[in-house]
């Protein structure tokens, strides 16, 4: 084993932590016998072995007390075992980087007694480098360590340093959460294609490449999107029918209305006992 590479730990090997280690192996940035995957199940840390030569643990300290990173990707409802399971078992110069929805560099910060926190959002498309990920660092994350977190995140895809901690609720509502709203949006368009009487295969063909496309139009455009919306829309035509009637359903005030809902929901997550209570007819 190499000791000049930093040992990287992620306690919570499920969907993000899988996505973290196989971009570190895939952009070469760690050598898999460097990075420890922490979980509660054997088989699952057997698959991650054989897929990717990372090594397994099912003790959260073994694998945190010899890492030089530690990686917090478990679930927000897990946190406060995980951390108080790791304190004094992390070493004193190590960097902890939270992918935790919602929870606070000051609530990881005093459970685990350990300053050096950075705080992120990442979200799944990071599982094919093409993720963003905001994150913010704790007043005692050095330079150097920056740097360090900038390549791990950055094996996700796009990442976006802030200095305010209120940024990362925003993020996880915005950006974490966003591809679950992005999905819903193409399964919504496809099932209205089959419903119309297209074959599901050339609905989803023609849903796909037209989502895909408007993407890449918007960003090689540069415009504003209402301005590419204009172009869709003739007078009296298709376009402008469908959007009176999106419009009249509250369209955007739902998307926004859920984007508020998914921000306080983070803010929630991060209090001491978060709850699982819906909010009716809020
Ligand atoms: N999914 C997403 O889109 C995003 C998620 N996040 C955040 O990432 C974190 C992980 O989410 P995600 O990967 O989706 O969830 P997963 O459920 O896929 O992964 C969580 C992992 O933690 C393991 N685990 C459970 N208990 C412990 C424990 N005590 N010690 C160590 N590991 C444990 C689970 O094992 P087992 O399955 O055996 O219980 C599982 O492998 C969450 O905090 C979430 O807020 C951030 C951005 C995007
Ligand atoms: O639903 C969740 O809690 C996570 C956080 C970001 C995306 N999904």
């Amino acid at each position: 084993m190499d000791t000049t590479q930093p040992t990287i730990a992620l306690i919570g090997h499920g969907i993000m932590g899988e996505a973290i280690l196989s971009g570190l192996i895939r952009d070469g940035l760690t050598p898999a016998d460097h990075i420890l995957a922490a979980g509660p199940r054997v088989d699952r840390g057997e698959e991650l072995r054989d897929r990717y030569g990372i090594r397994p643990f099912t003790d959260n300290r073994a694998a945190a007390e010899q890492a030089d990173v530690v990686i917090l990707s478990v679930k927000p409802q897990r946190l406060d075992r995980v951390l108080e399971n790791l304190r004094g078992h992390i070493q004193p110069d190590a960097l902890i980087i939270s992918i935790v929805a919602g929870a606070s560099i000051e609530k990881i910060a005093t459970q685990l007694g350990h300053s050096c926190i950075v705080r992120s959002m990442p979200n799944t498309p990071g599982q094919i480098g093409e993720g963003i990920t905001v994150w913010v660092p704790s007043p005692s994350v050095n330079e150097e360590q920056k740097k360090t977190v900038r390549q791990i995140l950055g094996a996700l895809g796009q990442e976006i340093f802030v200095e305010e901690e209120n940024y990362l609720d925003m993020a996880t509502a915005l950006s974490g959460t966003g591809p679950a709203y992005v999905f819903l949006f193409l399964e919504a368009l496809i099932d209205a294609g089959v419903h119309l009487g297209f074959p599901r295969r050339i609905a989803e063909q023609l849903v796909l490449q037209t989502v895909s496309g408007s993407v890449d139009y918007y960003r090689r455009k540069k415009a504003h999107p209402a301005a590419l919306r204009n172009e869709v829309t003739s007078p009296g035509g298709t376009s402008a029918e469908a959007i009176y009637y999106l419009e009249k359903a509250g369209f955007r005030t739902a998307i926004s209305r859920a984007i508020w809902a998914a921000y306080e929901r983070s803010q929630e997550l991060g209090k001491d006992k978060p709850t699982g209570q819906l909010k009716e007819n809020s």
